[in-house]
């Protein structure tokens, strides 16, 4: 649904040229939810804002939908943007218009004659939890609530795909647990394509399908999020699970052990621990809910070297747990 392929931007700025994006690509499949994580100043913005050109990139190609961005009119691309739905950290709302005419005034510039606009935004308020709300003003709600508005005002025009700029960022973790929800659910209700940009390791681990780590205008690391925490040295894993450095004592080994879903249900340890009659040292771990799923990463430490314990680590293994060892 999204192609981001090769793209790179260079601002020039007073104190040189600043590489933003440097030959990033990135694809969102359609239905798709996808988390863009990384620190401040890693590119996550300037990626965003490529995607509807609202940041023409030096180089690359961005196709949405079929579109080839960067080389659509400046009429059509205009069009285009209105069906990408954008949601914002600082929600961008109109002070001087109720909750109604937020969400009205996104439908004004489709063209929709009054009549029907007046139904659309009823539904779209519905939708959002809002039918309550529809004749107060930004200024009396909450920011859980400003956001709602945010997104039903984005989805005036039916978008297929909804971009969204660290739109939880501002809000307490309750709040931003129920606007993830609500993305979850017009994900699944209605097909729409998600990508987010964050710095919070929550909202991956909360709603996204896939997600890709930037740092310093490159894409380090991109897979399904399920995957990438199984994968060894995954840096996503590492942020979801953060275990203190691991030091093994001398004539032990220590292992990673990451498991998921039914595999959290095993009893590996105490099977491991009887059948080769050792004792498991358990150093740390935690076990996460990703999405639907359980998550867990274990650090247990064995007595031994690796070498004497290759046979333990093989047993790991084939009951389908993923395994990092220390070095
Ligand atoms: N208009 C601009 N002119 C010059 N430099 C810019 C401009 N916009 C962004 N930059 C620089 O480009 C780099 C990437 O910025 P960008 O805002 O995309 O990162 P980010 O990951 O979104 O960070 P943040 O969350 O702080 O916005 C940073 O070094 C930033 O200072």
């Amino acid at each position: 649904m999204i192609q981001i392929e090769n793209v790179r931007k260079v601002y020039r700025a007073r104190g040189g040229p600043v590489t933003a994006l440097d030959d990033v690509s990135l694809h969102v499949a359609r239905g798709e939810i996808s988390g863009v994580i990384g620190r401040s100043g890693a590119g996550k913005s300037t990626l965003l804002r490529s995607v509807n050109v609202l940041e023409r990139p030096d180089s690359g190609r961005i196709v949405v939908g079929g579109d080839d961005m960067l080389a659509l009119p400046e009429a059509a691309l205009r069009a285009k943007r209105q069906r990408i739905g954008v949601i914002h950290q600082h929600f961008g709302l109109l002070s001087s218009r109720d909750v109604a005419g937020n969400v009205a005034f996104a439908l004004e510039v489709t063209g929709l004659p009054r009549a029907e606009r007046k139904a659309r935004v009823a539904e779209l308020l519905e939708l959002v939890g809002l039918s309550g709300q529809a004749k107060q003003y930004p200024a009396q709600l909450s920011g859980g609530q400003k956001q709602r508005v945010g997104i039903a005002r984005a989805l005036a025009a039916q978008p297929d795909v909804l971009l969204s700029d660290e739109a939880t960022s501002a809000l307490d973790p309750e709040t931003t647990r129920s606007i993830l929800e609500l993305l979850r659910r017009l994900n699944s209700d209605f097909g729409l394509t998600i990508l987010l940009i964050t710095h919070e390791m929550e909202v991956v681990k909360r709603i996204c399908d896939s997600a890709a780590i930037m740092r310093d205008g490159k894409i380090v690391e991109a897979g399904g999020v399920r995957e990438l925490l199984v994968r060894p040295g995954s840096e996503l894993a590492r942020g979801l699970f953060p275990l203190p450095p691991a030091a093994p004592r001398p004539d032990t080994t220590v292992v990673d052990v990451t498991f998921v879903g039914e595999d959290a249900a095993t009893p590996f340890i105490s099977t491991l621990a009887r059948t080769y009659s050792i004792d498991v040292n358990v150093l740390g771990g935690a076990i996460e809910e990703v999405g639907d799923t359980r998550v867990g990463r274990l650090r247990i430490e064995l007595p031994g070297s690796p070498e004497l314990n290759a046979p333990q680590i093989a047993h790991l293994r084939e009951h389908g747990l993923s395994l990092e060892i220390a070095a």
